[in-house]
């Protein structure tokens, strides 16, 4: 399905956006793992549902499509739990997303892994055993879901477990997250140094854990604001005090004249009569999710941005520096890429009807739509928001960006 958008400019709305997949997806394992926790406000992403199919199956074949956590914790989860036989594989996009330094770490704990196409790459055939050793290092410079998928099951181990970070820490707030999400159902563990230690937990009490709403879904609405003249979007189930890294777009996007107030729960997201900055310079390490969102956001508000810290990029749903860089392009954006950043030239305006590409990744859809606010746009393969956000596009629609269905000619 490739969408036709145009807006004759923002209605004010309020959006009920789904809860976040990242604190969704370590909540299902850790409710695997101790059944007596109930979760609300679950995520209804493409990604949350193949992780909660995956969980009722310990043999066969396990397909998780594009979910990288899906992947990831999974390969924890079932190498260190007896009597598990799977095969876990994924999209195309998936087996050549990286895997070796999480396989190593587990295999120096005992793991039967094997790669069964390419090393270092999924699809992966797990047998599952009970570890002996209760400490691992590994490198934390190339995805943090690594050492999420450790943590999570770590204090399920008869001795719980010692994790030495090696390198520069990559994407922290996950780490975070998966910490105090862990400390939140009663299971105590400390990240210091570079060393995280999880104690042995073999129960925990009754009770219901509520995920707050998606931060970096928000972000498109963010952007909206940004281009928008004088709109006002409401987000229902944030929280000021959030989990989620992402929630740093409540500072970031000052730069761009958008202010955020809460209400309860409620988000409220107002344009600023604020004068614009010509150029913003942002280290996007901790929320590497955001940097799609953020560059589309400057060439909309035709301001110059050099983004850095985005060394994860090239290994996520697709390689996001490139793709970005191409469609902006298609714009009139002018982009240098590095291996880790992103600079992009002011462009005084974007070329109009352009047809943007998405390459199987759910944010090249989300963060080019709000641009239908300066330019009638296509989004081609508009279908692929469902890995984290099923309902965006009707959301859009209720924001005032109109969408029909350019295959069909309606
Ligand atoms: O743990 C998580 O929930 C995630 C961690 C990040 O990945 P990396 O640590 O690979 O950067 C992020 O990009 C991804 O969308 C979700
Ligand atoms: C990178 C992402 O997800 P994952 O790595 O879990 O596939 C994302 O949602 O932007």
């Amino acid at each position: 399905m490739n969408l036709k958008l145009s807006s004759s400019g923002l209605k004010n709305a309020s959006i009920a956006v789904t809860g976040s997949k990242s604190e969704s997806n370590r909540l299902l394992i850790l409710q695997a793992l101790y059944p007596n926790l109930t979760i609300t406000n679950v995520s209804n992403s493409d990604d949350t549902k193949v992780l909660q199919k995956a969980l009722q199956q310990n043999q066969g074949i396990v397909d998780i499509h594009h979910a990288g956590t899906a992947m990831r914790f999974l390969t924890a989860y079932y190498a260190l739990k007896a009597n598990t036989d799977v095969t876990l594989t994924g999209s195309k996009r998936m087996k050549e997303r990286p895997m070796s330094i999480l396989v190593d770490a587990l295999k120096k704990l005992g793991a039967q892994i094997t790669y069964k196409t390419n090393d270092g790459f999924p699809p992966l055939l797990i047998k599952g055993i009970t570890p002996e050793k209760t400490s691992v290092s590994l490198n934390a410079n190339v995805s943090s879901q690594y050492i999420s998928a450790l943590m999570l099951v770590a204090a399920s181990l008869n001795s719980g477990l010692d994790i030495q970070l090696k390198g520069r820490v990559t994407s922290v707030p996950y780490i975070n997250m998966t910490l105090s999400l862990l400390n939140r159902v009663g299971i105590r563990g400390t990240f210091k140094n570079n060393s995280i230690t999880i104690p042995p937990c073999q129960s925990i009490a009754d009770q219901i854990v509520v995920v707050e709403s998606d931060w970096s879904s928000a972000s498109y609405y963010y952007s909206l604001v940004a281009l928008s003249k004088n709109a006002e979007i409401s987000l229902t189930s944030y929280r000021q005090e959030s989990l989620q890294g992402d929630s740093a777009l409540k500072e970031i996007y000052t730069a761009f004249g958008v202010e955020t107030l809460f209400s309860d729960n409620t988000l409220l997201l107002k344009k600023t009569s604020h004068k614009l900055q010509k150029h913003v310079e942002f280290d996007l390490s901790n929320t590497p999710d955001i940097a799609q969102t953020i560059a589309v956001t400057c060439l909309g508000l035709g301001i110059s941005c050099k983004l850095t810290g985005l060394h994860t990029l090239k290994i996520k749903e697709t390689d996001r520096l490139t793709a970005l860089k191409t469609e902006l392009y298609k714009l009139g954006g002018i982009t240098i890429i590095t291996n880790d950043t992103l600079e992009l030239k002011a462009t005084p305006s974007v070329n109009r009807n352009a047809e943007i590409d998405t390459y199987n990744d759910h944010r090249m859809a989300m963060a080019f739509a709000p641009l239908a606010l300066k330019t009638d746009l296509t989004i081609n393969d508009a279908g692929v928001v469902s890995k984290s956000y099923p309902t965006f596009w009707e959301d859009m629609n209720s924001v005032g960006i109109t969408t029909f269905n350019a295959e069909k000619g309606h």
